[in-house]
């Protein structure tokens, strides 16, 4: 009986994964107050998590300094961010409340060495694609055992070198935007398709893809999960660089990174819904998914 259910368990498990049969599961306020736990009272910066931000080059700074924000302003702790030579002052300038460690390259990433150790790490915003900066990055992938979150340039590095997988955690999270997710799926022939290939992708990597778009969808194996905030105001410059520091914040406060990928999709979609109440769709900017966090944090207290 025993030997009998493991093979009906084993050929289900296998007709799902042929399939690619999912679980939806649809994010509202219940599903995010059993995750989300508020900073406790004896709290320090030493226990919220320390969260290391890496990208940026010459005229791209600013992903950096929108995610090493987000990420401060969701509650970690401390925020290193580590960019090129010539962000140097702007970081600093623009960002007091970061450290700054820099690439001894000027205008984009050539090695990336740091002596602390980050709770968790978020890889790519406005990194760029030059040699040397690939190389960095995989010599970096190859020793890096931290939580980690990719976007942008390091999924579309990754994209063309699909083998560097292997160097990657298990449950690290990927953040592509559309054209990002065709780079790294190839395409796809309809949304149902897209979303099968990605589940796919995410079970043989063993990665959880956070697939951004209206709604974004986490896809965690054969669970996805469906987002219900966020709108057209978040079609703006910097707004994904921004969830990549809110995810990454979660991470570094020791979430699960599936939750943190829950968490910061819901938080990030919610300061759109409270602003644009407010000030519509056209003026709102990065920035001002930053400016509303507070608030979006204070929604979730009964
Ligand atoms: N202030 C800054 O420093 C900023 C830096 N950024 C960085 O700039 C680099 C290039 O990123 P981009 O994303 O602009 O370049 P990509 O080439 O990856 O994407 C832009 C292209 O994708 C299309 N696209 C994007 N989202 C789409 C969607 N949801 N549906 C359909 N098409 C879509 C656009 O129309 C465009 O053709 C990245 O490293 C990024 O992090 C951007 O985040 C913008 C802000
Ligand atoms: N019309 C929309 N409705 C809801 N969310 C949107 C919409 N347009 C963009 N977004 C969100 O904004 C973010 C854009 O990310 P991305 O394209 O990576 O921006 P950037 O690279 O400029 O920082 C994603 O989280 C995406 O889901
Ligand atoms: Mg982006």
């Amino acid at each position: 009986m025993y030997r009998f259910s493991i093979c009906i368990f084993t050929l289900q498990k296998l007709y799902c994964y042929q399939k690619n049969l999912m679980d939806t599961i649809f994010i509202n306020e219940k599903e995010i107050l059993e995750r989300y736990k508020s900073v406790q009272a004896k709290a320090h910066k030493g226990t919220q998590g320390h969260a290391l931000i890496i990208g940026g080059s010459y005229g791209k700074i600013g992903a950096i300094v929108l995610a090493s924000k987000s990420c401060l302003k969701s509650g970690c702790g401390l925020v290193t961010a580590f960019i090129p030579k010539c962000g140097y002052e702007i970081l600093q300038t623009s960002f007091p409340e970061a450290m700054v460690m820099t690439d001894s390259t000027e205008k984009h990433i050539a090695a990336i060495e740091f002596d602390l150790e980050p709770d968790a790490i978020a890889i790519g915003m406005g990194m760029g694609q030059e040699k040397e900066t690939q190389k960095a990055f995989l010599q970096f992938l190859k020793s890096n055992k931290k939580p980690l979150l990719i976007d942008a340039d390091g999924i579309n590095i990754i994209s063309k070198n699909q083998e560097w997988f292997d160097h990657v955690p298990e449950k690290t999270i990927l953040t592509p935007h559309l054209k990002e997710l065709q780079r790294l799926l190839g395409g796809w022939e309809s949304e149902d398709e897209k979303i099968e290939k990605a589940v796919e992708f995410s079970l043989s990597k063993k990665i959880i893809i956070v697939v951004k778009g209206a709604p974004t969808m986490i896809v965690a194996g054969h669970t996805v999960y469906k987002n219900a905030t966020g709108n057209q105001a978040l079609a703006t410059a910097g707004s994904g660089d921004t969830l990549s520091g809110i995810i990454t914040s979660f991470l570094a406060q020791g979430y699960e990174p599936v939750d943190a990928a829950i968490l910061g999709v819901y938080i990030h979609g919610l300061t759109a819904d409270i602003a644009s109440k407010v000030m519509g769709y056209e003026a709102f900017i990065a920035s001002d998914i930053i400016e509303n966090l507070g608030k979006a944090f204070l929604s979730l207290r009964p």
